[in-house]
C-alpha cells in the first residue's frame, strides 16, 4: 500500500534551498512527470526503500550500473576489504591492471584501456584522442544520443537534456558547436551524404550502438556495418559509446551482439559496480597516443582509485561467471513478454523495445527507431503510466527517454508483480 511522499516532499523543499533544483542530476527532480521524487534511504537487491516507508521494485538500478542489484554480497565484501587498505593513493596499483585486463578480455575490440571517473570523461577523452590521432576537428553524433555533458556533445542530446527540453544547452559556445555535425539515428544515407561533403575533416563518428538515452532503440540491420565502412573509407574513427550498452546489451557489449569492430569504445556504469568509473579503450596504435605514452593529454587525480576498481572488478567477475548474463537477459525477456501480453489483454497499443538487459515501453503504434519516432510517442500516457506504477511500488525512470534495467537480483515474483501493476496501469490508460 502506497504511503504517500510527505516526508520526501519536505526533504525536497529543504534540498532546493541549497542544491539547484534540489538534486545533483536534473532527471532526479521528477519535473518531467509532474511529481516530487521519493527520497531514498536504502537499496537492497531489487528493492529501493524511501523516507516515507514505501518499498519499490527498482528498474532504474542507479541508471544502469547495478546489474547485480543493490548491495550484492560479493561487491560489499570486496569493498569492505578494500577500505582496510585506503581509499585513494594517486599512484599505480595492481588493481588497475587487473580491471584493465578483465575489461579487455570482455570487450572484443579493446587492446588497451584508460580508466577515468565517469562516462562523460570517457567520451570527452576518446574524442580528444580521435582528434589528436586524425588531426581533424569535426565529429558526427546522432540526434537523441547522449554522451555526457561535455560542451561538444550537448547538441541534440538525449537523456535528461531531452527530458527537460534543452537537448542543446545554453552555454555551449558556437565555436565549439560548429564542429559537431548531427544526423538522425539509424539513418545511414544521411551519414554517407555528410561524409561526401565533409569526410576529410571528420575525426570520428560517435554513437550509442544501442541507443538508451532516448529510450531503448536498437540499431537497424546494416546501420552499424555501414558506419564501420564509411568511417574506414574516409580515415575517420568509429567510437562506440557503450557507457550504457557495455555489459548490458550483451556481456561483450553491443559490439559483441552485432559483431562490429569499433576503433574506440567508451564504458561507464556497470564497469564501476555502483562507484564512479568510466573507461575508454581500443586499438593499441591509437591508445598509445595518450600521455604519457604519447602527446594527447588526459589525467585524473582519482582515476583508478582502489575503491572504484574493486567495485568494478567484483561486479565484472560475478557477471562474467558462466550463465549469469544469460540469466539476467532471460529475466528481461520474461518481463518484456509479460508487458506485451498485458498490453494485448487490455487493448493498449505500445512499442516494446529490448536489447539484452535494457528495455523501454513507448506509447505509440509506430516502430520506434530514432528521435522523431520516440518523441512522437504519447507523453501524457507515459506520465500516467509512470505515476500509477510508482504508486503500485514499481520504480521506473521518470522519462520516456530513458531505458529500464534488469538485474540478477530481480525475482520471478518481482516480475509477476510488475506485470500485474502494468496491466492495471494499461487498462486505466487504454
Ligand atoms: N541516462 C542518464 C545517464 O546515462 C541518466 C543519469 C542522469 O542524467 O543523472
Amino acid at each position: 500500500m502506497f504511503k504517500g511522499l510527505s516526508k520526501s516532499e519536505k526533504l525536497f523543499e529543504e534540498a532546493k534551498q541549497y542544491i539547484p533544483g534540489g538534486v545533483n542530476s536534473p532527471v532526479r527532480a521528477y519535473s518531467s512527470v509532474g511529481m516530487n521524487p521519493p527520497f531514498i534511504v536504502r537499496g537492497d537487491g531489487s528493492k529501493l526503500y524511501d523516507e516515507d516507508g514505501n518499498v519499490y521494485i527498482d528498474y532504474v538500478q542507479s541508471w544502469g550500473p547495478l546489474i547485480l542489484g543493490h548491495r550484492h554480497p560479493q561487491v560489499v565484501e570486496a569493498l569492505q576489504e578494500c577500505l582496510e587498505i585506503g581509499t585513494s593513493f594517486g599512484a599505480p596499483t595492481a588493481l588497475e591492471t587487473e580491471l584493465a585486463k578483465l575489461t579487455i578480455d570482455l570487450i572484443p575490440s579493446m587492446e588497451m584501456v584508460r580508466m577515468v571517473n565517469s562516462g562523460t570523461e570517457a567520451t570527452m577523452s576518446a574524442l580528444r584522442l580521435a582528434r589528436g590521432y586524425t588531426e581533424r576537428d569535426k565529429i558526427v553524433k546522432f540526434k537523441g544520443n547522449y554522451h555526457g555533458h561535455a560542451d561538444h556533445l550537448l547538441i541534440d542530446a538525449g537523456s535528461g537534456a531531452l527530458t527537460l527540453g534543452v537537448p542543446t544547452s545554453p552555454g555551449v559556445p558556437q565555436s565549439i558547436a560548429q564542429n559537431t555535425i548531427t544526423a538522425p539515428y539509424n539513418d545511414l544515407d544521411t551519414v554517407k551524404k555528410i561524409f561526401e561533403m565533409e569526410g576529410k575533416n571528420i575525426a570520428a563518428v560517435i554513437l550509442e550502438p544501442v541507443a538508451g538515452n532516448m529510450g531503448c532503440i536498437p540499431p537497424r540491420p546494416g546501420f552499424l556495418e555501414g558506419l564501420r565502412e564509411v568511417t574506414s573509407q574516409y580515415g575517420s574513427l568509429l567510437i562506440f559509446d557503450e557507457v550504457m550498452s557495455g555489459f548490458r546489451a550483451g556481456l561483450h557489449g553491443a559490439q559483441g551482439v552485432y559483431n562490429i569492430d569499433p576503433d574506440l569504445t567508451c564504458l561507464g556504469k556497470v564497469i564501476g559496480g555502483g562507484l564512479p568509473v568510466g573507461a575508454y579503450g581500443g586499438k593499441k596504435k591509437i591508445m598509445e597516443q595518450i600521455a604519457p605514452a604519447g602527446p594527447v593529454y588526459q589525467a585524473g587525480t582519482l582515476s583508478g582509485n582502489p575503491l572504484a576498481m574493486t567495485a568494478g572488478l567484483a561486479t565484472l567477475k560475478v557477471l562474467s561467471a558462466p550463465g549469469v548474463f544469460a540469466e539476467i537477459e532471460n529475466k528481461a525477456a520474461k518481463l518484456s513478454e509479460g508487458l506485451q501480453q498485458a498490453a494485448k489483454e487490455t487493448g493498449l497499443t505500445a512499442a516494446f523495445n529490448r536489447v539484452g538487459t535494457m528495455q523501454s515501453v513507448f506509447f505509440t503504434s509506430k516502430e520506434v527507431v530514432d528521435f522523431d519516432t520516440a518523441s512522437s510517442s504519447d507523453l501524457d500516457k507515459f506520465t500516467k503510466f509512470f505515476q500509477i506504477m510508482l504508486k503500485e511500488g514499481i520504480y521506473l525512470a521518470p522519462s520516456q527517454y530513458e531505458a529500464g534495467f534488469m538485474s540478477i537480483a530481480h525475482t520471478d515474483e518481482d516480475i509477476e508483480k510488475t506485470v500485474a501493476a502494468a496491466k492495471k496501469a494499461f487498462s486505466e490508460i487504454a
